[in-house]
C-alpha cells in the first residue's frame, strides 16, 4: 500500500480525492499497489467529505510521517506551496503538483532536489489541464529535435473568447461563468492578462529545450484589449483570435518565447479549439506536427492528470523518472522586438486618405480589411512580415501624423 497526502482540497484537490476513491480498484491494479489517502491538508473543515477524519491543518504532520511516500500539491500559489513541496522532496517523498506557477518559477531547483533525493517531482496537470503533454514531450517525442511549440494554453480565456464570439456574452459575464465552473485562477487576472499561459509555455520550453525559461523573460500580453471589432476584422480576414503561448528555436540557438493574442487562419490546426478546450501543437524534426487536444481546466480533467502522476510515483518508488532541465542560461531568450512577425492593425485616422498614403509609404502594399458599419475614420490592414521592432517604428510614424492605433494583433500560421 502506498500512503498519499493531498495538500489543498479546492477544485483540483477535491477532484483528486474523488478520482482516487471512485476508481480505487482499477488504480490499484495500474499502480501495482493500493493507493491510500492518509491525509488531506486544507485550511477549512470538510465535514461532508468521506475522508473528513483524515483532514489536517498542520503541514508538519505530513512532512514528518515517513509512511507518506507521495504528496499531491493542489494549493496553488508560490507560498507556502514552494516551501511545503521542497520540504517533502527533502524528506524523501515524491510530489505530484498541478501548480504551474510553482513549476515555472522553481522547477529547475525542485527537479534538482528530486534528483538528489532519488524521488520524483511530476507535474502533468500543470500544462493543459487533463491533456497529456508533459509525459509525451518527455518520453514519446524524445527522438525528436523539437523546434517549435504553440498552444492555446489557458482554458478560461479560450472560454471567454468563445462565449463572446459565438454567444455575444459580455467579457465580464463570461469570466464570471468561468470562475463558477472552476476554470479560473484564484486571481483571474493571471488568466486574462496572460500570466497563466506564460507559466505554461515556460514549462513546455524548459522541458523541450532543456534549460529553465522564467516567466519574467517572456513577453506576455493577455486578451483584455481584444474588441469585438477586432474579432470581426479577423473573421473577415479568414481567421479567429486566440490567446497563444509559443516558443520557437531560432537559427542561432536562442529561443523566441511569447504569449499574446494571435489571429490564426480558420483552416489552421488551432482555429477550431473552442470553450475550455486547449490544444498544443508540437513541431519536431522526425514527427512533423503533432497536436494534443482536450479539456484545459476543470476539476475532474485536471484531477485525471494529477492522479496519473500519483500512479507513476507509486510505480517508481525509489526509482527516478528521467525528467530534468538545467537552470537558466544567459542570453538564451531573444528580444521579441527582433523576431519577425506580421500584424493586423486597426487605426482611427482623422484624415483617412492621408493616413492611407502614409501606410503605403511605411509598409508598402498592405492587405486592407473591411467590416460593414465601420466608421469612416477607421482603417484596418494586415502588414507584411518584418522584425516586430521595425513594424512598431513604422506605426509610430503613423501615430505622429495623428492616427490612433485601436487594435493590433499578430498573425500566426498554426
Ligand atoms: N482549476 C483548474 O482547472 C486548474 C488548476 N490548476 C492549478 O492547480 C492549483 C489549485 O487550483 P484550484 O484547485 O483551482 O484552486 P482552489 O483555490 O480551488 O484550491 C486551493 C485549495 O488549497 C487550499 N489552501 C490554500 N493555501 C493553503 C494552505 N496554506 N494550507 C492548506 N490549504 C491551503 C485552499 O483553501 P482556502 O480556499 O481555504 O484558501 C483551497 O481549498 C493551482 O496552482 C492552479 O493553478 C491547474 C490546472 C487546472
Ligand atoms: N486557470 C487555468 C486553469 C488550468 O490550468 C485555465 O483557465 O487554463
Amino acid at each position: 500500500m502506498i500512503n498519499v497526502a493531498v495538500m489543498g482540497h479546492g477544485t483540483v484537490g477535491s477532484g483528486v480525492v474523488e478520482v482516487l476513491l471512485k476508481n480505487h480498484d482499477s488504480i490499484a491494479k495500474k499502480a501495482g499497489e493500493e493507493i491510500n489517502i492518509k491525509y488531506v491538508l486544507d485550511l477549512r473543515e470538510f465535514p461532508d467529505s468521506p475522508l473528513h477524519d483524515r483532514f489536517v491543518k498542520d503541514f508538519s504532520i505530513i512532512e514528518k510521517d515517513p509512511a507518506v511516500k507521495v504528496v499531491v500539491e493542489c494549493m496553488g500559489g508560490l507560498h507556502p506551496a514552494y516551501d511545503f513541496v521542497k520540504a517533502c522532496l527533502l524528506a524523501g517523498k515524491s510530489v505530484a503538483t498541478s501548480n504551474k506557477e510553482l513549476v515555472a518559477e522553481k522547477g529547475a531547483e525542485l527537479l534538482r532536489i528530486a534528483k538528489d533525493k532519488n524521488v520524483n517531482f511530476l507535474f502533468e496537470a500543470s500544462v493543459g489541464g487533463g491533456i497529456p503533454i508533459i509525459r509525451p514531450l518527455n518520453q514519446c517525442l524524445a527522438a525528436n529535435e523539437v523546434y517549435e511549440i504553440a498552444g492555446i494554453l489557458n482554458g478560461t480565456t479560450n472560454f471567454i473568447l468563445s462565449k463572446m464570439i459565438h454567444e455575444q456574452m459580455s467579457f465580464d459575464d463570461a469570466l464570471a461563468l468561468a470562475q463558477k465552473l472552476g476554470y479560473a485562477e484564484r486571481d483571474p487576472s493571471a488568466d486574462i492578462e496572460g500570466a497563466d499561459a506564460c507559466r505554461k509555455i515556460c514549462i513546455l520550453a524548459s522541458l523541450a529545450f532543456g534549460k529553465h525559461v522564467y516567466p519574467n523573460q517572456v513577453h506576455t500580453e493577455g486578451i483584455t484589449k481584444i474588441t469585438l471589432e477586432d474579432v470581426e476584422y479577423a473573421s473577415n480576414y479568414g481567421g479567429v483570435v486566440k490567446l497563444l503561448g509559443r516558443v520557437k528555436k531560432l537559427d542561432d540557438g536562442r529561443l523566441s518565447v511569447m504569449v499574446s493574442p494571435a489571429i490564426v487562419e480558420r483552416s489552421g490546426q488551432l482555429a477550431g479549439v473552442e470553450d475550455v478546450f486547449n490544444a498544443i501543437l508540437v513541431r519536431g524534426d522526425a514527427i512533423g506536427d503533432v497536436v494534443f487536444y482536450g479539456r484545459g481546466a476543470g476539476k475532474l480533467p485536471t484531477a485525471s492528470a494529477v492522479v496519473a502522476d500519483v500512479i507513476d510515483c507509486a510505480k517508481h518508488v525509489n526509482r527516478r523518472k528521467l525528467l530534468f532541465w538545467e537552470d537558466k542560461a544567459e542570453g538564451y531568450i531573444a528580444d521579441y522586438l527582433e523576431v519577425p512577425t506580421r500584424f493586423y492593425v486597426r487605426l482611427s485616422a482623422q484624415k483617412p486618405m492621408e493616413t492611407l498614403a502614409a501606410i503605403r509609404e511605411e509598409f508598402g502594399e498592405v492587405q486592407r480589411l473591411s467590416r460593414p458599419g465601420a466608421p469612416d475614420d477607421e482603417l484596418a490592414f494586415v502588414t507584411g512580415e518584418g522584425p516586430e521592432g521595425e513594424l512598431r517604428s513604422k506605426l509610430d510614424v503613423l501615430k505622429k501624423q495623428g492616427a490612433q492605433v485601436l487594435g493590433m494583433i499578430r498573425l500566426c500560421d498554426y
